[in-house]
Protein backbone atom coordinates (compact mmCIF):
# COMPACT_ATOMS: atom_id res chain seq x y z
CA UNK A 1 0.00 0.00 0.00
CA UNK A 2 1.36 3.42 -0.60
CA UNK A 3 2.07 6.27 1.66
CA UNK A 4 -1.20 8.48 1.98
CA UNK A 5 -0.64 11.72 0.83
CA UNK A 6 -2.50 14.70 -0.89
CA UNK A 7 -1.54 16.43 -4.39
CA UNK A 8 -2.19 19.65 -4.40
CA UNK A 9 -0.42 20.92 -8.09
CA UNK A 10 -2.02 18.62 -10.67
CA UNK A 11 -2.54 20.34 -14.32
CA UNK A 12 -5.47 18.38 -15.34
CA UNK A 13 -4.93 19.04 -19.27
CA UNK A 14 -1.03 17.59 -18.09
CA UNK A 15 -2.26 14.35 -17.48
CA UNK A 16 -3.82 13.66 -21.11
CA UNK A 17 -1.38 10.52 -21.92
CA UNK A 18 -1.19 9.78 -25.70
CA UNK A 19 -3.09 6.84 -25.55
CA UNK A 20 -6.24 9.29 -24.83
CA UNK A 21 -4.98 11.99 -26.76
CA UNK A 22 -5.25 9.87 -29.86
CA UNK A 23 -8.41 8.27 -28.44
CA UNK A 24 -10.39 12.08 -28.33
CA UNK A 25 -8.73 12.93 -31.73
CA UNK A 26 -10.52 9.94 -33.84
CA UNK A 27 -13.81 10.45 -31.38
CA UNK A 28 -13.70 14.19 -32.14
CA UNK A 29 -12.09 14.29 -35.86
CA UNK A 30 -9.28 16.35 -34.96
CA UNK A 31 -5.93 15.75 -36.65
CA UNK A 32 -2.96 15.23 -34.43
CA UNK A 33 0.40 16.23 -36.11
CA UNK A 34 1.99 12.46 -34.67
CA UNK A 35 1.74 8.92 -36.78
CA UNK A 36 1.85 7.14 -33.16
CA UNK A 37 1.24 7.48 -29.58
CA UNK A 38 5.44 6.54 -29.83
CA UNK A 39 6.21 9.28 -32.23
CA UNK A 40 4.05 11.58 -29.72
CA UNK A 41 6.34 10.53 -26.62
CA UNK A 42 8.94 11.52 -28.59
CA UNK A 43 8.14 14.90 -28.81
CA UNK A 44 8.50 15.25 -24.90
CA UNK A 45 11.54 16.44 -24.84
CA UNK A 46 12.23 20.08 -23.40
CA UNK A 47 14.19 22.75 -23.08
CA UNK A 48 12.48 25.00 -21.22
CA UNK A 49 9.04 26.04 -19.76
CA UNK A 50 8.18 27.64 -23.38
CA UNK A 51 8.68 23.98 -25.25
CA UNK A 52 6.85 22.15 -23.15
CA UNK A 53 3.64 24.84 -22.99
CA UNK A 54 3.98 24.83 -26.77
CA UNK A 55 2.85 21.04 -27.25
CA UNK A 56 0.77 21.22 -24.17
CA UNK A 57 -1.81 23.66 -25.72
CA UNK A 58 -1.54 22.11 -28.93
CA UNK A 59 -2.81 18.40 -27.86
CA UNK A 60 -5.87 20.47 -26.19
CA UNK A 61 -7.17 20.53 -29.48
CA UNK A 62 -8.94 16.74 -28.72
CA UNK A 63 -10.76 17.98 -25.61
CA UNK A 64 -13.68 19.20 -27.07
CA UNK A 65 -17.08 18.01 -24.99
CA UNK A 66 -18.00 17.36 -21.31
CA UNK A 67 -17.19 13.69 -21.80
CA UNK A 68 -13.77 14.42 -22.90
CA UNK A 69 -13.06 16.30 -19.76
CA UNK A 70 -14.92 13.64 -17.79
CA UNK A 71 -12.67 10.87 -19.43
CA UNK A 72 -9.71 12.81 -18.66
CA UNK A 73 -10.28 13.32 -14.90
CA UNK A 74 -11.30 9.67 -14.54
CA UNK A 75 -7.74 8.61 -16.19
CA UNK A 76 -6.44 10.91 -13.41
CA UNK A 77 -8.30 10.09 -10.52
CA UNK A 78 -7.62 6.27 -10.93
CA UNK A 79 -4.01 6.89 -11.60
CA UNK A 80 -3.63 9.10 -8.54
CA UNK A 81 -5.74 6.47 -6.89
CA UNK A 82 -3.36 3.38 -7.35
CA UNK A 83 -0.20 6.09 -6.01
CA UNK A 84 -1.99 6.86 -2.67
CA UNK A 85 -3.21 10.04 -3.26
CA UNK A 86 -6.30 10.45 -1.12
CA UNK A 87 -7.27 14.34 -1.64
CA UNK A 88 -6.46 16.23 -5.11
CA UNK A 89 -6.54 19.87 -5.25
CA UNK A 90 -7.14 20.36 -9.33
CA UNK A 91 -6.31 22.92 -11.50
CA UNK A 92 -7.46 23.75 -15.19
CA UNK A 93 -6.80 26.16 -17.49
CA UNK A 94 -10.34 27.76 -18.89
CA UNK A 95 -8.38 30.33 -21.14
CA UNK A 96 -7.01 27.69 -23.02
CA UNK A 97 -10.20 26.39 -24.05
CA UNK A 98 -12.45 29.60 -24.35
CA UNK A 99 -9.80 30.75 -26.72
CA UNK A 100 -10.57 27.44 -29.02
CA UNK A 101 -14.25 27.92 -28.99
CA UNK A 102 -14.73 25.47 -26.23
CA UNK A 103 -17.21 27.20 -22.89
CA UNK A 104 -15.89 27.34 -19.94
CA UNK A 105 -19.18 25.69 -19.15
CA UNK A 106 -18.42 22.63 -21.03
CA UNK A 107 -15.12 22.18 -18.75
CA UNK A 108 -16.00 23.01 -15.57
CA UNK A 109 -19.28 20.13 -15.74
CA UNK A 110 -17.36 17.62 -17.63
CA UNK A 111 -15.05 18.20 -15.01
CA UNK A 112 -17.51 18.26 -12.13
CA UNK A 113 -19.21 15.03 -13.67
CA UNK A 114 -16.13 12.98 -12.54
CA UNK A 115 -15.38 15.05 -8.96
CA UNK A 116 -18.88 14.29 -8.17
CA UNK A 117 -17.90 10.12 -8.64
CA UNK A 118 -14.18 10.36 -7.05
CA UNK A 119 -14.51 9.90 -3.62
CA UNK A 120 -17.04 6.94 -3.99
CA UNK A 121 -14.93 5.30 -6.96
CA UNK A 122 -11.25 6.05 -6.34
CA UNK A 123 -11.45 7.06 -2.39
CA UNK A 124 -10.16 10.71 -3.44
CA UNK A 125 -11.58 13.59 -2.17
CA UNK A 126 -11.12 16.54 -4.80
CA UNK A 127 -11.28 20.60 -5.06
CA UNK A 128 -11.28 22.62 -8.28
CA UNK A 129 -9.04 25.51 -9.07
CA UNK A 130 -8.84 27.57 -11.83
CA UNK A 131 -5.97 29.32 -13.33
CA UNK A 132 -4.91 32.35 -15.51
CA UNK A 133 -2.65 32.41 -18.12
CA UNK A 134 -0.17 34.89 -16.73
CA UNK A 135 1.49 35.21 -20.60
CA UNK A 136 -2.74 36.59 -21.29
CA UNK A 137 -4.21 39.93 -20.53
CA UNK A 138 -5.23 40.60 -17.02
CA UNK A 139 -8.35 42.06 -19.23
CA UNK A 140 -8.40 38.46 -20.04
CA UNK A 141 -8.14 36.80 -16.58
CA UNK A 142 -10.84 39.40 -15.15
CA UNK A 143 -13.27 38.67 -18.50
CA UNK A 144 -12.32 34.79 -17.20
CA UNK A 145 -13.28 35.01 -13.67
CA UNK A 146 -16.58 36.59 -14.66
CA UNK A 147 -17.65 33.69 -17.11
CA UNK A 148 -16.61 31.45 -13.95
CA UNK A 149 -19.72 33.01 -11.77
CA UNK A 150 -22.21 30.95 -12.79
CA UNK A 151 -19.91 27.77 -11.47
CA UNK A 152 -18.51 29.23 -8.59
CA UNK A 153 -19.80 26.40 -6.12
CA UNK A 154 -17.68 23.91 -7.77
CA UNK A 155 -14.40 26.09 -7.99
CA UNK A 156 -12.24 26.53 -4.35
CA UNK A 157 -9.68 28.90 -5.91
CA UNK A 158 -7.86 30.94 -8.24
CA UNK A 159 -4.20 30.15 -9.67
CA UNK A 160 -1.73 32.12 -11.68
CA UNK A 161 0.49 29.49 -14.40
CA UNK A 162 1.70 29.47 -17.82
CA UNK A 163 5.07 31.32 -19.08
CA UNK A 164 6.58 32.92 -15.66
CA UNK A 165 9.50 35.23 -16.65
CA UNK A 166 8.38 38.76 -17.97
CA UNK A 167 4.89 38.24 -16.53
CA UNK A 168 4.75 39.07 -12.67
CA UNK A 169 2.42 38.16 -10.08
CA UNK A 170 1.61 42.20 -9.91
CA UNK A 171 0.05 41.93 -13.28
CA UNK A 172 -3.11 40.11 -11.93
CA UNK A 173 -3.50 42.39 -8.56
CA UNK A 174 -7.15 43.29 -9.59
CA UNK A 175 -8.33 39.78 -10.76
CA UNK A 176 -6.90 38.26 -7.35
CA UNK A 177 -8.39 41.13 -5.01
CA UNK A 178 -11.90 40.29 -6.83
CA UNK A 179 -11.56 36.20 -6.57
CA UNK A 180 -11.00 37.44 -2.66
CA UNK A 181 -13.70 39.54 -2.80
CA UNK A 182 -15.83 36.31 -3.97
CA UNK A 183 -14.36 34.22 -1.38
CA UNK A 184 -11.66 32.08 -3.41
CA UNK A 185 -8.86 30.77 -2.33
CA UNK A 186 -5.57 32.21 -3.92
CA UNK A 187 -2.65 30.41 -5.39
CA UNK A 188 0.19 31.05 -7.85
CA UNK A 189 2.80 29.48 -9.37
CA UNK A 190 6.28 31.91 -8.55
CA UNK A 191 10.15 30.81 -8.60
CA UNK A 192 9.89 28.10 -11.17
CA UNK A 193 11.86 29.72 -14.06
CA UNK A 194 10.88 33.44 -12.67
CA UNK A 195 13.42 35.18 -9.72
CA UNK A 196 12.19 34.73 -6.00
CA UNK A 197 10.94 38.39 -5.85
CA UNK A 198 7.97 36.90 -7.63
CA UNK A 199 7.32 35.04 -4.92
CA UNK A 200 7.25 37.83 -2.69
CA UNK A 201 4.81 39.57 -4.89
CA UNK A 202 2.56 36.52 -4.94
CA UNK A 203 2.44 37.37 -1.56
CA UNK A 204 2.41 40.80 -0.77
CA UNK A 205 0.53 41.76 -3.92
CA UNK A 206 -2.05 39.05 -4.53
CA UNK A 207 -2.75 37.38 -0.92
CA UNK A 208 -1.96 33.96 -2.06
CA UNK A 209 -1.37 31.57 0.62
CA UNK A 210 0.13 28.93 -1.03
CA UNK A 211 3.17 28.84 -3.95
CA UNK A 212 3.47 26.30 -6.71
CA UNK A 213 6.96 25.74 -6.97
CA UNK A 214 8.65 28.22 -5.35
CA UNK A 215 12.40 26.84 -5.74
CA UNK A 216 13.81 29.76 -6.60
CA UNK A 217 13.19 31.23 -3.31
CA UNK A 218 16.02 29.60 -2.20
CA UNK A 219 18.26 32.52 -3.62
CA UNK A 220 16.92 35.10 -1.63
CA UNK A 221 17.81 33.49 2.36
CA UNK A 222 15.15 36.45 3.73
CA UNK A 223 12.40 35.22 2.00
CA UNK A 224 13.33 31.47 3.05
CA UNK A 225 13.21 32.88 6.70
CA UNK A 226 9.57 34.38 5.94
CA UNK A 227 8.17 31.20 4.51
CA UNK A 228 9.22 29.38 7.00
CA UNK A 229 7.87 31.63 9.68
CA UNK A 230 4.42 32.21 8.06
CA UNK A 231 3.66 28.39 6.94
CA UNK A 232 3.23 28.76 3.48
CA UNK A 233 2.91 25.67 1.79
CA UNK A 234 5.52 25.06 -1.68
CA UNK A 235 3.95 22.93 -3.89
CA UNK A 236 7.10 21.44 -5.48
CA UNK A 237 6.80 19.82 -8.23
CA UNK A 238 10.64 17.50 -8.94
CA UNK A 239 9.83 15.20 -12.17
CA UNK A 240 8.74 18.18 -13.66
CA UNK A 241 11.66 20.51 -12.57
CA UNK A 242 14.81 18.05 -14.39
CA UNK A 243 12.25 17.48 -17.34
CA UNK A 244 11.52 21.68 -17.87
CA UNK A 245 15.95 21.95 -17.44
CA UNK A 246 14.72 23.89 -13.95
CA UNK A 247 17.22 21.79 -12.47
CA UNK A 248 19.86 19.85 -14.21
CA UNK A 249 19.46 16.25 -12.46
CA UNK A 250 17.33 15.23 -9.56
CA UNK A 251 20.02 15.38 -7.23
CA UNK A 252 20.15 18.61 -7.54
CA UNK A 253 17.13 19.30 -5.82
CA UNK A 254 16.96 21.37 -3.25
CA UNK A 255 14.22 19.89 -1.00
CA UNK A 256 16.49 18.36 1.76
CA UNK A 257 17.94 21.82 2.35
CA UNK A 258 14.30 23.59 2.16
CA UNK A 259 13.03 21.00 4.76
CA UNK A 260 15.54 21.52 6.79
CA UNK A 261 15.37 25.29 6.32
CA UNK A 262 12.00 24.65 7.95
CA UNK A 263 9.74 25.34 4.88
CA UNK A 264 6.19 23.29 4.24
CA UNK A 265 7.44 21.51 1.21
CA UNK A 266 5.08 19.49 -0.63
CA UNK A 267 5.45 16.95 -3.27
CA UNK A 268 3.31 16.74 -6.58
CA UNK A 269 3.11 15.96 -10.17
CA UNK A 270 2.48 19.00 -12.24
CA UNK A 271 1.91 17.56 -15.61
CA UNK A 272 2.83 13.52 -15.12
CA UNK A 273 1.64 12.69 -18.98
CA UNK A 274 5.03 14.91 -19.82
CA UNK A 275 6.71 14.50 -17.18
CA UNK A 276 7.29 11.16 -16.34
CA UNK A 277 5.31 10.23 -13.41
CA UNK A 278 2.35 11.00 -10.89
CA UNK A 279 1.96 11.81 -7.15
CA UNK A 280 4.01 8.69 -5.68
CA UNK A 281 6.60 8.30 -8.48
CA UNK A 282 7.55 11.64 -7.26
CA UNK A 283 7.76 10.54 -3.60
CA UNK A 284 9.76 7.60 -5.01
CA UNK A 285 12.52 9.61 -7.46
CA UNK A 286 13.18 12.02 -4.88
CA UNK A 287 13.42 9.25 -1.85
CA UNK A 288 15.74 7.44 -4.50
CA UNK A 289 18.04 10.75 -5.55
CA UNK A 290 18.17 12.37 -2.27
CA UNK A 291 18.46 9.43 0.07
CA UNK A 292 15.46 10.20 2.40
CA UNK A 293 14.38 8.18 4.97
CA UNK A 294 11.15 7.45 5.39
CA UNK A 295 10.24 9.63 8.67
CA UNK A 296 11.27 12.48 5.69
CA UNK A 297 8.45 10.73 3.37
CA UNK A 298 6.03 10.85 6.38
CA UNK A 299 6.87 14.85 6.68
CA UNK A 300 6.50 15.29 3.23
CA UNK A 301 2.58 13.44 3.35
CA UNK A 302 2.07 15.18 6.76
CA UNK A 303 2.68 18.76 4.92
CA UNK A 304 0.11 17.68 1.77
CA UNK A 305 -2.38 17.39 4.25
CA UNK A 306 -1.55 20.26 6.36
CA UNK A 307 -1.34 22.64 3.09
CA UNK A 308 -4.63 21.22 1.59
CA UNK A 309 -7.63 23.39 1.52
CA UNK A 310 -9.50 21.17 3.83
CA UNK A 311 -10.48 24.27 6.45
CA UNK A 312 -14.01 23.17 5.62
CA UNK A 313 -13.73 19.80 6.35
CA UNK A 314 -11.77 19.48 9.63
CA UNK A 315 -12.85 16.20 10.27
CA UNK A 316 -11.45 14.80 6.95
CA UNK A 317 -8.18 16.54 7.23
CA UNK A 318 -7.72 15.02 10.59
CA UNK A 319 -8.49 10.94 9.14
CA UNK A 320 -6.27 11.96 6.85
CA UNK A 321 -3.46 12.87 9.19
CA UNK A 322 -3.35 9.66 11.10
CA UNK A 323 -3.59 7.50 8.05
CA UNK A 324 0.19 9.30 7.58
CA UNK A 325 0.73 8.52 11.30
CA UNK A 326 -0.61 4.91 11.03
CA UNK A 327 1.54 4.19 7.97
CA UNK A 328 4.10 1.40 7.80
CA UNK A 329 6.72 1.53 5.42
N1 LIG B 1 4.89 23.73 -14.73
C1 LIG B 1 4.07 24.68 -15.20
N2 LIG B 1 4.43 25.97 -15.07
C2 LIG B 1 3.65 26.93 -15.54
N3 LIG B 1 2.51 26.72 -16.18
C3 LIG B 1 2.11 25.45 -16.34
N4 LIG B 1 1.02 24.94 -16.95
C4 LIG B 1 1.09 23.60 -16.85
N5 LIG B 1 2.21 23.24 -16.22
C5 LIG B 1 2.87 24.38 -15.88
ZN1 LIG C 1 2.28 23.79 -12.55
Amino acid sequence: MPLPKAELHLHIEGTLEPELAFALAERNGVALPYATTGELREAYRFSDLQSFLDLYYALMAVLRTPEDFTALADAYLERAAAQGVRHAEIFFDPQAHTARGVPIGTVVEGLAASLDRAEERYGISTRLIMCFLRDESAESALATLEAAKPYLDRITGVGLDSAEVGHPPAKFREVYEEAARLGLRRVAHAGEEGPAEYVREALDVLGVERIDHGLRCMEDPELVRRLARERIPLTLCPLSNVRLRVIDTLADHPLREMLDAGLLVTVNSDDPAYFGGYAGDNYDAVRDALALDPEQLRVLARHSFEAAFLDDDEPRRARYLSEVEAYTF
